[in-house]
């Protein structure tokens, strides 16, 4: 029998922080493990760009042990230049996410960007207008939606195994109370630092919408899809960011609502032995899916039916490590293998987050921060591209 060849990408990584690791490691690990079993397509890292400097890149290079023959850039501008490179990982801080992406882009580069996916939903459409108009693949890296354990919910929700889907109810809240009135991270740190849109609802916050959006919004039909209503409450932290916000979401023609929690102070898993029980219920008529593990890495599911008897569905959905590399995995892989078979298809948006769907949960977050007061500074709220901006320069 005659094996196909696999389509081969080639990336660019823009960054060398937390993320930026934890995603390169997951792209050089070996796609053929058990669970991920994607012998269709091959990632390679050519190029890694940090704007502090080319050593800064060399050393990452050297840290995620990805091939020698990977280019080290002291600068983005470089990076997006490299026509070796098929498409950019953008992994610097929130509020870098339009220029950065907008650099790359303009350059004709396809691009995968972080979540948050920018500051506002001005900045999102603007990326959109510019892939749209570019013909260049674009989406925003919420890697929890490609996990087989968010395909398998989705296909439960539209199978209609729990009834119609009334209520999500999702929280993502990490316990960093400092027990001083401050929290655990210094004043200058991307969590709750304004000048990187900090706070709680753009970084964690997102992955409590996502279960909402994803159970209640993207399985929707598209002739009657709906935005929510939002009504939200917010707490200030003392730099203006948010350290807590929950958001309520009404579908009204689809009679559905949804609740999506944050906080950096409370915690969805208090004593991170799940005894608090699932941080996000998906509830239907007949039934609920508990989603179990962190909002953003969860590791299973629990189903209860109201005709149960008291017997839960349970099911488990280990991450694949690859025994090459250290044990390796974080499944950050599957949302890259997404964006792969989407540049080897010649699909510009991925159905399973698609650019209206992205822009859609930035106006709820936008709106929300602004029922809860808070504001971040213009050089990082603008939609307009400068190449030469400090985001992009890195001259902090
Ligand atoms: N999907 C996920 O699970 C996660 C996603 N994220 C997202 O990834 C993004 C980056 O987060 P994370 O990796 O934790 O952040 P880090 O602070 O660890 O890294 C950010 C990197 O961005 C670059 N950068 C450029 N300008 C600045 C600046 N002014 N201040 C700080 N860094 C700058 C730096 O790289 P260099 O100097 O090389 O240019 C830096 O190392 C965020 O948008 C976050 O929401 C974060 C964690 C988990
Ligand atoms: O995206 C994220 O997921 C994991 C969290 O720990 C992190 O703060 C956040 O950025």
């Amino acid at each position: 029998m005659a094996t196909e060849t696999p389509y081969k990408v080639r990336w660019g990584i823009m960054a060398t922080g937390w993320i930026a690791e934890v995603f390169t490691k997951d792209l050089l690990a070996n796609p053929l493990l058990p669970g991920r079993d994607a012998s269709d397509i091959r990632h390679e890292v050519v190029a890694v760009a940090s704007s502090s400097s080319k050593d800064r890149a060399a050393e990452f290079i050297a840290k995620v042990k990805a091939p020698e023959t990977a280019k080290a850039y002291g600068s983005y501008h470089e990076l997006v230049a490299d026509p070796d490179v098929d498409i950019i990982y953008v992994a610097t801080p929130h509020s870098h996410h339009f220029q950065n992406a907008m650099l790359a882009l303009e350059a004709g580069k396809n691009v995968l960007c972080e979540k948050a996916l920018t500051v506002n939903a001005a900045q999102a459409r603007k990326l959109v207008e510019t892939a749209r108009a570019k013909n260049l693949f674009f989406m925003e890296a919420v890697w929890t939606r490609y996990f087989p354990l968010s395909v398998k919910v989705r296909e439960l929700i539209k199978s209609g195994a729990i009834g119609p889907v009334y209520r999500t109810v999702a929280d993502l809240s990490i316990g960093a109370d400092g027990f001083n009135g401050l929290v655990d991270f210094d004043d200058s740190h991307r969590m709750v630092n304004p000048e990187l849109a900090g706070g709680a609802l753009l970084d964690l916050g997102i992955y409590a919408l996502t279960w909402v959006f994803q159970t209640l919004y993207h399985v929707q039909p598209e002739a009657t899809k709906e935005k929510p209503q939002v009504v939200a409450a917010v707490t200030k932290y003392h730099t203006g960011a948010d350290e807590a916000t929950s958001i309520l979401l009404h579908f009204p023609q689809h009679r559905s609502q949804g609740v999506a929690l944050t906080s950096l102070r409370v915690a969805s898993d208090i004593d991170g032995r799940g005894t608090a029980g699932a941080a996000i219920r998906i509830q239907g008529s007949l039934g609920e899916i508990q989603v179990l593990g962190p909002a953003y890495r969860p590791t299973g599911y629990r189903i209860v039916y109201k005709k149960g008897n008291g017997k839960a569905e349970v099911a488990e959905f280990p991450i694949p490590k690859d025994p090459e590399r250290d044990g390796w995995g974080q499944g950050m892989f599957w949302e890259a293998d997404e964006a792969a078979r989407c540049l080897r298809d010649g699909r510009k948006e991925s159905e399973t987050l698609p650019w209206s769907e992205s822009i859609v949960i930035m106006e709820v977050m936008e709106e929300a921060l602004r029922q809860g007061g808070v504001e971040y500074p213009e050089v990082i709220t603008t939609d307009v591209f400068d190449p030469q901006s400090p985001l992009n320069t890195g001259k902090r």
